[in-house]
């Protein structure tokens, strides 16, 4: 850039659900100065809407003909990242299982991921320093160009014992088959499935604590602004 100031620096993390993203990304973002965006929260911000507004779940013309209708706003601050659904924030709300357990049918219907992707591009473009973005398809459609494309999995027994810690002790079974009924959902739907970008860096997290991944990928980071 013409006044020194370093290029902002896009990375892309995505992975199957409990893998580490979400708490990753935010960690690399606040130690390199970088903003965050949560992509699974704007697709559960919209099923949040769909529900609230009564709309059909099960008639993916009805949510395509509803997709444009709410809009969703993201705090992209690594340290205290805000989603709001026409002005009403639903931070709390988004996370509950009802909402979990629609999400992927309204995240696979074509018009909601072109809407959330226009939202997502605009954001990671006006990002000044860089940005960190999760989720399903960021490397393969949302950003072809990152600068970095991580892939993040683990186990299903490692990401359910995480998710079952997170939800106060949930049974370990159940929580696993709802983890992989999700991935499947989310890796079987026509539309920028859940998958691994060709140049992707994979990176197991079964066996590493989340303090070795947030190492992993800031030094991944370093060495790409560095030109290695
Ligand atoms: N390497 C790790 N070792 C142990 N626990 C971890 C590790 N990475 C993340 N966790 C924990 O696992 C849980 C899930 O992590 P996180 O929400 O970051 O995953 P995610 O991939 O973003 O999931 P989702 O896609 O479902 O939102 C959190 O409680 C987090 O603290
Ligand atoms: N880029 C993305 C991000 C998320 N989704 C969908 C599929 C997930 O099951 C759901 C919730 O994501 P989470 O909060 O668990 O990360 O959102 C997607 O399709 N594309």
């Amino acid at each position: 850039m013409e006044n020194g100031a370093a290029k902002p620096v896009i990375v892309a993390i995505d992975g199957p659900s409990g893998t580490g993203k979400s708490s990753t990304s935010k960690a690399v973002a606040a130690q390199l100065g970088l903003s965050y965006l949560d992509t699974g929260a704007q697709y559960r911000a919209i099923t949040w809407w769909m529900v609230t507004n009564g709309i059909d779940i099960a008639d993916p013309s009805a949510i395509a003909a509803a997709a444009a209708k709410p809009e969703i706003l993201s705090g992209t601050d690594p340290t205290g990242p805000t989603i709001t659904v026409d002005g009403v924030d639903v931070s709390g709300p988004i996370r509950e299982q009802d909402v979990t357990s629609k999400v992927s049918a309204v995240s696979a219907v074509p018009e909601v991921r072109a809407r959330i992707t226009e939202l997502q591009r605009a954001i990671a473009a006006s990002a000044v320093t860089g940005i960190v973005v999760e989720g399903r398809d960021i490397g393969t459609t949302v950003l072809p160009d990152a600068d970095l494309k991580i892939f993040l999995t683990a186990s299903p027994e490692a990401r359910a014992a995480r998710r079952s810690g997170e939800l106060k002790g949930a049974d370990l079974h159940t929580t696993r088959e709802a983890l992989i009924k999700r991935d499947a959902a989310d890796s079987s739907r026509k539309t920028s499935p859940l998958a691994k970008a060709d140049d992707a860096v994979e990176v197991d997290t079964t066996d590493l604590t989340l303090q070795q991944v947030i190492e992993c990928v800031v030094t991944l980071v370093e060495e790409k602004r560095a030109g290695k």
